[in-house]
């Protein structure tokens, strides 16, 4: 049976009263049109915010590539720091482990010299397979170095720290040791695994439980659960129980962790003085230089900071954090969600990878997009590559997003740890070249940094990431490490007695990163599926401050950050790049 119009309840009870007068209609047609402009306007305030949400929710992800040491971590870091501040300091003071353990190795280098030049013998650091022809030695010509007592009391004073070195890298774990030897002898593992090195792979997997959150976290761990530990002691008091003093650090010591902590730290305040006398000295001073050991420019080096390191009370700062080192294991998945500036709210996934030759084979995985399997932190924890599964069921990860290839330049006269007969420039090349013929990633545009922007002064470190976003859409190269680079240049190091080529050009920066710039463009150029933009910026703290007397740079570079709508501008204007890039 059918209901006319005029029985629908709800018609009935909307509709106007049968005897509504001329004004009473006028009326009530203006509230129906005001309630309806109202409804519009929420529709629409609801359609954007869904739009907005959507945009947000899609992560930006973020591959950061490059050699062992070249400052991957270092700039990931940098995004947090940056942008995700709160769980940045909840972090730094378990940074405080990594920061001992690299000041004590340091001082045990130093001291494993001064032991073998006292006995007059060669020094081979650590267990490691060092060809003997590539350890420095001193000059057979010169005088022996003058030894004294204070010599011998450094040796005794300070021998308690090999304990500790122990101690802070069996609780670090892996990630702790550097690693020395690898069979993998190219630079270029993204080539689909071919059998021979996928032996290679199976060397390690990919991994989100082994990085240096975990690391950090088995600090933690430790720091903040002692009462389940203390209870199996039968005494209930972390404090006073009678182990004593600064007596060597034990690795196989049973007592309590907080208690174990607390001793290292007591050693390492406990060496403070010799610490310092020792890098004071002379002799010491004089024995390195002839052993040709710069440990300024290695990673992690704190020695000139033990003072304020060295401290029962000492507490990392951030440029300690970014500055302390920890090898990165397999590949590890970091998600940020920015908790201030223009980009609030937008989640960021970084994922940094393993850098020496024997990890980059777990990189080739990251640049699939022909697959998008969803990749969750869960799934990276238990994935693993195997002998047994096919490359191309390896996920998407970087969709249509950005990778960043650090190359350092500096080390333009240093070998991989882990293969002391490769040059580190000459591995930079390579892997930069087959970054570039790599067909996955040929429409891929890449983000080339010569280091991290670590050094940055403060003010212009919390633009990094806007800096990125501008990369992004470029594909440019970022020159990056210059400090060190010109560190060593004024030192007077050679370019060309590493790298022949360079010839008889100037030795001096300008001239050096132009030259390895146009190094890396002719590679990119000569490699390249589809030729990529390829733009130089100079970023380092002392290129920044070279450039910025010149007012035309800074003018662009701070409105290029502080613009919204300078991003689209400078992608419209190639010749803006050149302003505070280096046309090459
Ligand atoms: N002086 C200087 N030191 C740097 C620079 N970039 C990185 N470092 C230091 O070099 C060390 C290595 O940096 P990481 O960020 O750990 O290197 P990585 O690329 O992550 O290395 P892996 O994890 O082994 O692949 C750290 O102690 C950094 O502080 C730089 O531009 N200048
Ligand atoms: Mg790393």
């Amino acid at each position: 049976m059918r209901r006319s119009l005029d029985e629908d309840p709800l018609t009935l009870a909307i509709a106007p009263p049968p005897d509504e007068t001329y004004e009473q209609r006028v009326i009530r047609e203006a509230a129906e049109a005001e309630a309806k402009r109202i409804s519009d306007e929420i529709d629409e305030q609801i359609r954007k915010e869904r739009e907005a949400e959507k945009k947000k929710k899609k992560p930006v992800k973020l591959l950061l590539l490059g050699q062992s040491e070249s400052g991957k971590t270092a700039t990931l870091k940098n995004f947090q720091l940056t942008y995700a501040r709160k769980e940045w300091s909840e972090e730094r003071a378990a940074w405080r482990a990594v920061i001992f353990l690299n000041l004590v190795r340091n001082v045990n280098v130093i001291m494993g010299h001064l032991s073998s030049e006292m006995d007059d013998l060669p020094y081979f650091p650590d267990d490691s397979s060092e060809d003997i022809t590539m350890v420095p030695r001193p000059p057979r010509a010169l005088a022996r170095l003058k030894f004294t007592e204070k010599h011998k009391r450094f040796k005794v004073r300070l021998e308690p720290l090999v304990s500790v070195q122990h101690a802070l890298e069996s609780r670090l774990g892996t990630a702790s040791l550097e690693l020395k030897s690898t069979s993998v002898n190219t630079a270029a593992p993204f080539e689909p695994p071919a059998p021979s090195n996928r032996r290679a792979l199976q060397e390690f997997s990919i991994n989100s439980s082994n990085g240096w959150k975990t690391a950090l976290d088995k600090f933690r761990t430790l720091r903040h659960t002692p009462s389940r530990q203390e209870n199996g002691n039968g005494n209930g008091n972390g404090n006073g129980n009678g182990n004593g003093n600064s007596s060597p650090i034990s690795t196989t010591s049973r007592r309590k962790p907080k208690s174990e902590e607390e001793d290292i730290v007591e050693v390492i305040a406990s060496c403070r003085d010799d610490i310092k006398a020792l890098w004071d000295d002379d002799i010491v001073g004089e024995m390195l230089s002839r052993r040709k050991v710069r440990l300024e420019d290695a990673p992690g080096f704190f020695i000139n900071d033990s003072d304020r390191i060295a401290n029962r009370d000492y507490q990392p700062t951030d440029d300690d954090v970014i500055r302390a080192r920890l090898r990165t294991l397999g590949v590890q998945e970091y998600r940020f969600i920015f908790d201030h500036g223009r980009t609030m709210g937008q989640e960021w996934r970084l994922y940094d990878v393993g850098g020496t030759r024997n990890s980059r084979g777990a990189w080739y995985p990251y640049f699939d997009d022909a697959a998008s399997i969803p990749l969750t932190h869960h799934f990276l924890s238990h994935f693993h590559i195997s002998t047994a599964a096919p490359v191309s069921f390896h996920c998407l990860l970087i969709e249509n997003n950005g990778l960043i290839l650090l190359l350092a330049v500096s080390p333009f006269d240093e070998k991989l740890a882990e293969d002391r007969r490769v040059n580190r420039l000459e591995d930079s090349y390579l892997l930069w070249r087959s970054v570039c013929a790599c067909k996955l990633l040929s429409r891929t545009q890449i983000i080339l940094c010569t280091s991290p922007i670590q050094f940055w002064p403060q003010p212009f470190r919390s633009h990094l990431v806007s800096l990125f976003f501008f990369l992004f859409s470029h594909g440019i190269t970022v020159l990056n490490k210059c400090d060190l680079l010109q560190a060593k240049l004024q030192r007077g190091v050679r370019i060309r007695d590493s790298v022949p080529s360079f010839g008889d050009r100037k030795n001096d920066l300008q001239t050096a990163t132009r030259y390895f710039q146009q190094h890396f463009k002719e590679i990119s150029r000569s490699n390249s599926h589809v030729q990529r933009p390829f733009y130089v910026h100079l970023t380092s703290v002392i290129v920044c401050v070279t450039n910025f007397r010149n007012p035309g740079f800074l003018k662009n570079f701070l409105a290029f950050f502080f613009r919204q709508d300078t991003r689209s501008t400078a992608l419209k204007n190639p010749s803006c790049g050149n302003t505070y890039g280096v046309p090459i």
